[in-house]
């Protein structure tokens, strides 16, 4: 990933993710690395701009194609592993749990859902796709208080699977991840890395306009458009400290 300044995703970003990723779908690959271009950023999530004062129809779009990522992701054939090497909250932590393995790169970096800050809600696929990860009771915890883990936390708890000294051990550990599927069959390690994932994607296929709707009126809430004036804000104000 490399969108400058925090690999945000906005709505545009979010279509070339998918380009990207119907194109490698028709590729012959053994596995796919996420990672990221820019230093100490993963991704910082969803783009907070495009649901802070949206325009209605964008903010469908928008969310119909997080959506579509998503699903992607989640289905892919081959492996998918992610070297973390930097900060992933939120839909940064998403995208790492889209992948079979997480790789993250020790520092003073932080991982985890923290939607609930924010005065958002994460929907029951994004729930899904955490308590896959780590324990239900842990998920629970972690979501309601919108806990930030740092990286020996997320070792511990299981939310990633090996602390890596640099980027390039990162990856290199990514890769020796992906080698370990060389000689089992394609169809038998997709079939079963779907049936895994059935909740997370039966949702995502099955409940789509639900979940656009649930997403579209949590944050036109007054309540919620209020709080995250006040994230934006200490955003901004971040760098005048
Ligand atoms: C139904 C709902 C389900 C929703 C699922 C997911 C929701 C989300 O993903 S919401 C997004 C939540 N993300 C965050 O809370 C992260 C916010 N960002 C940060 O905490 C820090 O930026 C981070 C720790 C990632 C990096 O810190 P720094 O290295 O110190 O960088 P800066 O904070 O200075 O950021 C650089 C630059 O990027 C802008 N930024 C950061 N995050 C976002 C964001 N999510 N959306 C939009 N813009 C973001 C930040 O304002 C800075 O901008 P400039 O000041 O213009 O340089």
């Amino acid at each position: 990933m490399q969108r400058p300044p925090a690999n945000t995703f906005n709505l545009e970003y979010l279509h070339e993710i998918t380009n990207s990723l119907d194109e490698i779908s028709k590729q012959k690959l053994k596995g796919v690395i996420l990672t990221s271009a820019i230093p100490n950023i993963f991704s910082a999530g969803l783009d907070i701009k495009e649901f802070y004062k949206p325009d209605l129809q964008r903010l469908e779009n928008f969310w119909s194609s997080v959506q579509d990522v998503f699903i992607k992701l989640l289905d892919l054939d081959f492996a998918t592993a992610a070297a973390i090497n930097g900060h992933a909250p939120a839909a940064g932590c998403v995208l790492s749990l889209s992948c079979e393995y997480r790789a993250m790169v020790n520092g003073n970096y932080k991982i985890g859902l923290n939607e609930a800050a924010l005065g958002i809600i994460t929907t029951p696929w994004i729930q899904a796709m955490m308590y896959q990860v780590i324990p239900m009771k842990h998920t629970e915890t972690a979501l309601t208080t919108a806990k930030l883990f740092d990286v020996d936390e997320a070792l511990q708890i299981g939310l990633i699977d090996e602390i890596a000294s640099n980027k390039e051990d990162a990856i290199n550990r990514c890769k020796q991840y992906i080698r370990k599927f060389d000689k089992i069959p394609l169809h038998a390690r997709a079939l079963t890395k779907q049936r895994m994932r059935q909740t997370p994607i039966k949702i995502l296929r099955e409940q789509r306009d639900e979940d656009i709707r649930m997403f579209v009126d949590v944050v036109m809430n007054p309540s919620v458009q209020d709080n995250l004036k006040d994230y934006v804000e200490k955003l901004k104000n971040k760098k005048k400290k």
